[in-house]
This record gives structure tokens, C-alpha cells and sequence, in this order.
């Protein structure tokens, strides 16, 4: 099944074409990697899925439906997480408080089982603001995936972690693979090759190459415009 299609998205400031006629489609259950350069038009394009940035044409469609017209919190009613919109971490509450309103519950089981899920249970009475910034990333995806998301979206969420932070959250997305449909912005090239079923290439707002890891890995037109070396 189709969890999320766009159709033609497109965006354009001034006379910028920031994403240009996208089309594409996310099967439920797989790990997908938007790579491309900076200023390729990622952030633009997930902003549009989640319905923070409006599309100026074209169409994004969840589980069947067209939700182009729709705000955010409708969308995120509908299922889908993204981490910088939804879940912006509260620097003056403990990690656990912040673990409730993203939960919308008190229950401290639960809480406690999202923080241990990127190692962070030992933590969760410490005031948020005073974690390390790898530590608040880590709790900002601990809150989107405690939320039981259908389709989660992380930009970049390996950026400023340690390279032990970086296992544990490779982990969590092995253990989420097949129960949460995951887009996945990143640059850290390990983590894209590490986790991605398939792999979308953009290049000034169009889909270069689409494919697996392997495929991605030995594209031509990639490696010149972004990949560097073979
Ligand atoms: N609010 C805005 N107003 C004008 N131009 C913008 C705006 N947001 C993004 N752009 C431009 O749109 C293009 C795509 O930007 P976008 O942030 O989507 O790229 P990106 O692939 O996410 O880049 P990065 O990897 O650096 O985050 C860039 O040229 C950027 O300068």
C-alpha cells in the first residue's frame, strides 16, 4: 500500500524554484533517505508534506487521501510526526514532563519506555535545557515515535551526535522498520546506506535518481552531482 504520495509539489519564493514538480511515492513500512546537496530543496519538500510550508502547486496525498488543503495539526492528527514541528523539546520541563505532553498522558511506564528506547531513562528527571544537544535530539525522536506515528519524518536527525549516539539511533530505526513508515532527511552517508530500503536523490528541486542503496551508490549522475567520488 501507498502511505504517502506527492504529485507535481512544487514551490516556489520569489523566482525560486525551490521544489519542482516532485512526484513521488512512499510504499507503508519502508525506511526512505532524501539526500541531495544543500539548498536541493529537502527541507522544502518535507515542509510541504508535513504542511508546514503550503505548496504553491500540486498535491500531497496520505492514505488515499488529499490532505493539500489541510494544516498541520490536521496532519498530524492523521498520523504523521515530524520532528522539528511536533515535538520542539520544553528546555524548562524534565525529559519525562516533556515525554507526557508528547504522550498526552502521565503514565511514567510509558514515558520512562520511550526515553530507554535512545538511552536516555536515566536522565529523565534532568531539566531538558541542560542536556547536551546530541541528548535533545535523541529526546526530540524519542518524543515522535512515542506519539506511534504512521509515518514519521526526521530531518536530520543524526546531526550533532556522537558517533556512539549515532548506533543507538541507527538501532531504533532497525527496531521501528516495518511498524513505522520513515523519511528520513540526512546527510551522515553511513547512517543513509546503513538504514534505507530506497534512496531519493535531489538536485535543485528535482528527483535526480530514486533506488536502493546500491543503485544510489553506483548512479553516475549522483556521484558527479553529489557523491563526489565514485
Ligand atoms: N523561506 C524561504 N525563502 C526564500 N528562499 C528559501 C526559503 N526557504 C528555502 N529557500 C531556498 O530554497 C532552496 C531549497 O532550500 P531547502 O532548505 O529546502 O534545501 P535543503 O535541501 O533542505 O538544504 P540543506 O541541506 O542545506 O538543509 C534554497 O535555494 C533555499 O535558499
Amino acid at each position: 500500500m501507498i502511505l504517502l504520495e506527492t504529485k507535481a509539489l512544487t514551490r516556489i519564493y520569489g523566482g525560486l524554484t525551490a521544489v519542482d514538480g516532485v512526484d513521488f511515492s512512499l510504499p507503508q513500512g519502508e525506511v526512505h533517505a532524501l539526500i541531495g546537496p544543500n539548498g536541493a530543496g529537502k527541507s522544502t519538500f518535507v515542509g510541504m508534506i508535513s504542511g508546514r510550508i503550503p505548496a504553491s502547486s500540486g498535491e500531497v496525498w496520505f492514505e488515499g487521501r488529499n490532505v493539500t488543503a489541510l494544516p498541520a495539526h490536521a496532519r498530524i492528527r492523521r498520523g504523521m510526526a515530524y520532528t522539528f514541528q511536533i515535538t520542539a523539546v520544553y528546555a524548562r520541563l524534565s525529559l519525562a514532563d516533556n515525554l507526557a505532553l508528547a504522550l498526552r498522558s502521565r503514565d511514567r511506564a510509558a514515558a520512562l519506555a520511550a526515553l530507554d528506547r535512545v538511552g536516555l531513562a536515566d536522565r529523565a528527571d534532568q531539566m531538558t535545557g541542560d542536556l547536551a544537544y546530541g541528548h535533545q535530539r535523541l529526546l526530540e525522536i524519542a518524543m515522535g515515535v512515542a506519539q506511534k506515528p504512521r509515518l514519521l519524518i526526521l530531518d536530520e536527525p543524526t546531526q550533532g551526535l556522537a558517533e556512539s549516539e549515532i548506533e543507538g539511533f541507527n538501532a531504533l530505526i532497525r527496531e521501528l522498520r516495518g511498524q513505522t513508515t520513515i523519511l528520513l532527511i540526512e546527510h551522515n552517508m553511513n547512517v543513509v546506506m546503513a538504514l534505507a530500503d530506497r534512496i531519493t536523490v535531489l538536485d535543485m528541486g528535482r528527483i535526480l535518481a530514486s533506488g536502493t542503496p546500491a543503485d544510489i551508490h553506483g548512479n553516475r549522475a549522483v556521484q558527479d552531482a553529489y557523491l563526489g567520488t565514485g
